[in-house]
């Protein structure tokens, strides 16, 4: 007997939610499982090109990668408004920050990469199949957030692989993906890295994705992202005691500039912007 009311208590609470779920959720994690489909099976198709076109782990496959990540945005509804491009025109290499909002950002990546960058990205993305493959094939380089000394050293050893070969590097310096329709505090790394490498610092910003994508609202219909490549930043002479400034200034900057660009209001948060 009890197990009925049970039964019959749980399908009151069940069915209004799996109706809600099919209206609006089922739509939204449908088209969230194509996406993942899609990069998984994009990633499969351009891992031979890379392999064939330039025989193993290098940067020169992102220009592949970038070239079949663009056609994304065709099967999502997703268009790009791109200003200042002109501030990629420059010799040597850089480190480029953005804000870093959903998975979806992996177009708005490509869309603008520049020639000779890679990127920093969570270790676990090596696991992630085919994906993992393809961000390996690019030279996408692996950091262990949990462990902050390791972290520090791979940043070390791509400062110097930046001079010597030449690189861009590019870092989502929220440190994860913040749907929040504001920017997280900036961690330090990517301004450790320039000041190391002594190489400007080049921010953009992508506005908020929030009235086409919004993971608490279950919505995900197309829409047309702006995007804004800052002119660089000079780190040369700044010193580690610098740091926190510099870090400070570059969150303030793109933070007015996310405002901007995703039309709202700028609200000051009058509390400090580098991460404790
Ligand atoms: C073909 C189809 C394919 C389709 C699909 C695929 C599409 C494309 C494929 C290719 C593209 C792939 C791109 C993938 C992008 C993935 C993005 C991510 O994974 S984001 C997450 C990972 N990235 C980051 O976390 C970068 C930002 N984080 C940092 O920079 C951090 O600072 C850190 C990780 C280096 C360290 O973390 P933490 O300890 O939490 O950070 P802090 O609070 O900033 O630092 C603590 C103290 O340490 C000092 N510090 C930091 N870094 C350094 C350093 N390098 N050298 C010296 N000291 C350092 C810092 O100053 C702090 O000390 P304090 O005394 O407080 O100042
Ligand atoms: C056989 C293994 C099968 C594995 C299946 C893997 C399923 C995933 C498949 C496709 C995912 C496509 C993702 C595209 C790349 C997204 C990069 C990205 O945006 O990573 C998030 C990372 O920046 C921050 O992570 P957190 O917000 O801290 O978390």
């Amino acid at each position: 007997m009890d197990l009925w009311w049970l039964l019959w208590i749980s399908l009151l609470f069940l069915v209004p939610f799996i109706l809600m779920e099919i209206s609006s959720g089922f739509k939204f994690h449908f088209k969230l499982v194509y996406y993942c489909a899609m990069c998984l099976l994009l990633s499969a198709l351009a891992a031979p090109m890379c392999l064939l076109t330039n025989g193993g782990r290098t940067v020169n496959n992102m220009r592949i990668i970038s070239r079949v990540v663009r056609t994304l945005k065709y099967f999502f509804g997703v268009r790009f408004e791109v200003k200042g491009l002109e501030n990629f025109q420059i010799d040597g290499p850089c480190v480029i920050i953005s804000n870093h909002q959903s998975i979806l950002d992996m177009m708005g990546l490509m869309e603008i990469l520049p020639d000779r960058c890679v990127q920093i990205a969570k270790k676990e993305l090596m696991y992630a199949g085919s994906v993992g493959l393809i961000t390996y094939l690019g030279g996408v380089i692996y950091i262990n957030r949990k462990r902050t000394s390791d972290a520090k050293s791979i940043m070390a050893a791509v400062a110097q692989a930046m001079i010597s070969d030449n690189l861009k590097v590019w870092i989502y310096p929220e440190g994860t993906r913040n749907n929040s329709g504001d920017l997280l505090p900036f961690k330090k790394g990517a301004f450790h890295l320039a000041l190391q490498a002594q190489v400007p610092i080049i921010p953009v910003v992508y506005s908020s994705l929030t009235s086409f994508y919004n993971q608490k609202k279950n919505l995900f219909t197309g829409g047309t992202v702006k995007v804004e490549i800052l002119p660089k930043i000079d780190t040369s002479g700044l010193t580690e005691n610098d740091i926190t400034d510099l870090t400070e200034r570059c969150h303030q900057t793109m933070r007015q500039v996310f405002f901007r660009l995703s039309n709202k209001p700028y609200e000051s948060n009058g509390q400090s912007n580098c991460a404790q």
